[in-house]
């Protein structure tokens, strides 16, 4: 079935996410709010002119990536060296066909990247230079690496360092991953979720973003997902596909986010978030860390929220 303009199905559904994290200033979080409502926007206009799930998601995470205010793409928080190594993957719940790429540099849109992984390649994940060379063979412009840091994500790496503090699974401060869920007018369900880390992480550190089943995934036949939060912690657990076990197992969305979220925090300490619509189209966004900017387009309807309890509903143009 094909949807074009005209025939709206009001099944559509785009829900995305803004990265788990600690405590935002209130200038940052009305500047949050705006680009989450912008990428969920985006992406509900695609599924809205007959896009796949798999064009809404990847459409609604490069506006993200493309954003400063976000730790994905430009923006993204900088390793030990200063340096900026990004992961981000992309999965079609139609065929559970998948993309990954991780410690990736000097490209505007990892996500994009992930998606001719998983098109283009027998494969379903490739890091370093292979990577790197996959994106030239494929004609994806080289950026010089200034072109993704941020005075912000400078400053940061900088008062991390002073601080010294490595990352604790109870207090992830690294917020502003993005990650997207999409419904399309033929039930099709995917994922795409990317982010550059963890701020002073090591060298050729990877975390949960990348890994299909930690950072996401996508099963018409249960639900597509996207997770942030303490990446160790995520991978510990294999959030994603833990969720979505939930799920198989009766529970309904709401429940299964609460069992596999509570169980990473028990279990760990680990907090994090997560976005998840189920394949009857019901759709959640829950976390244990402070807060989570995310949004959600369903029904010519737009909700965002950032903290616990201030969710705001718009109509869609
Ligand atoms: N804020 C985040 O979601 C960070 C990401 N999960 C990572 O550990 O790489």
């Amino acid at each position: 079935r094909f949807c074009g303009a005209g025939s709206i199905d009001m099944s559509l559904v785009l829900v995305v996410h803004g990265g788990g994290g600690s405590n935002i200033s209130t200038d940052r979080k009305e500047r949050m709010r705006q680009g989450i409502a912008r990428a969920a926007t985006e992406g509900y206009n695609i599924l809205k002119e007959g896009g796949s799930a798999v064009d809404a998601v990847e459409g609604a995470v490069a506006v993200l990536e493309n954003d400063p205010e976000f730790n994905a793409g430009c923006g993204s928080v900088l390793n030990v060296n200063g340096d900026v190594e990004m992961d981000a993957s992309i999965m079609d719940g139609k065929n559970l066909s998948a993309g990954a790429v991780s410690a990736v540099r000097c490209i505007a849109n990892p996500i994009k990247l992930a998606r001719l992984v998983m098109e283009k390649t027998p494969h379903c994940f490739l890091t370093g230079h292979g990577a790197e060379k996959f994106a030239a063979d494929m004609g994806v412009p080289e950026i010089p690496v200034e072109k993704l840091i941020t005075e912000r994500s400078k400053k940061h790496l900088e008062k991390e360092k002073q601080e010294k503090g490595a990352e604790k699974p109870d207090c992830p401060k690294n917020t502003g991953t993005v990650g997207a869920v999409a419904m399309d007018c033929n039930g099709n369900l995917a994922y795409a979720t990317s982010t550059g880390g963890i701020v002073n992480k090591m060298i050729g550190r990877v975390g949960d973003s990348p890994c299909i089943g930690a950072g996401g995934y996508a099963d018409n036949n249960i639900g597509a997902i996207s997770t942030t939060g303490h990446g160790e912690s995520i991978l510990k657990v294999n959030l994603a596909r833990l969720t979505l076990f939930h799920i198989e197992q009766g529970k309904t969305a709401e429940e299964a986010a609460e069992l596999a979220l509570n169980y990473m925090k028990s279990k760990l300490k680990g907090l994090g978030g997560l976005i998840l619509i189920s394949k009857t189209g019901d759709w959640v966004a829950k976390w244990t860390s402070v807060s989570m900017p995310w949004a959600a387009a369903k029904d010519d309807k737009l909700q965002t929220g950032i903290d616990f309890g201030d969710t705001k509903i718009v109509d869609l143009p």
